[in-house]
């Protein structure tokens, strides 16, 4: 008899042909997949690029049209009006929230950038003139609680990824205090930002402690997602090779048919 995990995959591969709206459907375990700690992610990013041949282009590219698609999928435009605000760090988290932004407009979402510290990297700032270019509004200060939870039908937190090392700095601090209260659908890209990414919230003040609704973990969940609580835990990044994963422990799903991620 097949173990179970496979059974499953192959019922919901078979469901996934017959009927493609059947992907909201397909599920895997966090568990089962394995979790990263902050070395090994930061490892599979270099091997990504020095072994593999990526450039951090593509990767992050692909990591932020997985999480656009992700967003438009499970969270589809209540109004014409509705904005998603996305907040973007100084790093490659905040590098797929901007790509992501561009995806979103492409879907008719209309995305509005929060960026308080601009990345002094080549990449980052070609990424930044990308989203200038067709008139994505970038606002260097957070509107307040209320304006986000009024104009805003959804924030997306990309603004630490895997590279994040307590203590925060400013002005961070005070974005984590804002975002803390805002009323509508948090977002969070591979790790709710301030969160140990091994440890977790456990040691976050509670003032800064993010608690999102859903999850987006790119490649692998990371240790610190063991304890996220909200409702939706996606994977993405299905296109790091399987030789990669195999080497750091990783057990990818197999995602029905085309479609770029799976909630886990
Ligand atoms: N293989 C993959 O999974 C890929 C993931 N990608 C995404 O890239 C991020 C990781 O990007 P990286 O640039 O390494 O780091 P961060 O975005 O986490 O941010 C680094 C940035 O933050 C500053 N910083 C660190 N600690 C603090 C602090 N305590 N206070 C204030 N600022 C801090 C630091 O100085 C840097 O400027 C990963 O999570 C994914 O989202 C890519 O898409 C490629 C493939
Ligand atoms: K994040």
């Amino acid at each position: 008899m097949l173990p179970l995990r496979i059974t499953r995959f192959k019922f919901c591969s078979l469901l996934a042909r017959l009927n493609p709206l059947h992907r909201f459907m397909a599920t895997a375990k966090s568990t089962d997949v394995g979790f990263l700690g902050q070395q090994d992610s930061i490892a599979i990013d270099q091997e990504l690029v020095n072994t593999y041949k990526f450039t951090v282009e593509q990767l992050m590219e692909v990591a932020g049209l997985n999480v656009a698609d992700i967003v438009a999928d499970i969270y589809p435009k209540q109004h014409e009006s509705d904005k998603v605000l996305i907040c973007v760090g100084p790093g490659h988290n905040g590098g797929d929230g901007l790509i992501a932004a561009r995806h979103l407009l492409s879907f008719g979402v209309n995305p509005v950038i929060f960026c308080p510290k601009r990345a002094k990297s080549i990449v980052l700032e070609r990424l930044i003139e990308q989203v200038e270019a067709v008139s994505i509004p970038i606002l260097d200060t957070l509107p307040s609680t209320d304006t986000i939870s009024k104009e805003y039908s959804l924030v997306l937190d990309c603004l630490f990824g895997f590279s994040y090392k307590p203590p925060i700095r400013k002005p961070f601090d005070d974005v984590l205090r804002s975002l803390v209260n805002v009323k509508v659908p948090l977002i969070s890209l591979d790790i709710p930002s301030g969160w140990d990414v091994e440890q977790g919230p456990g040691d976050v003040a509670e003032d800064m402690r993010l608690q999102p609704e859903t999850l987006i973990s790119l490649t692998a969940p990371k240790l610190g997602s063991k304890h996220f609580k909200g409702k939706h835990h996606f994977l993405g990044l299905r296109m790091v090779p399987p030789q990669l994963l195999k080497k750091f422990g990783v057990n990818f799903p197999l995602i029905p048919g085309t479609k770029q991620y799976i909630e886990i």
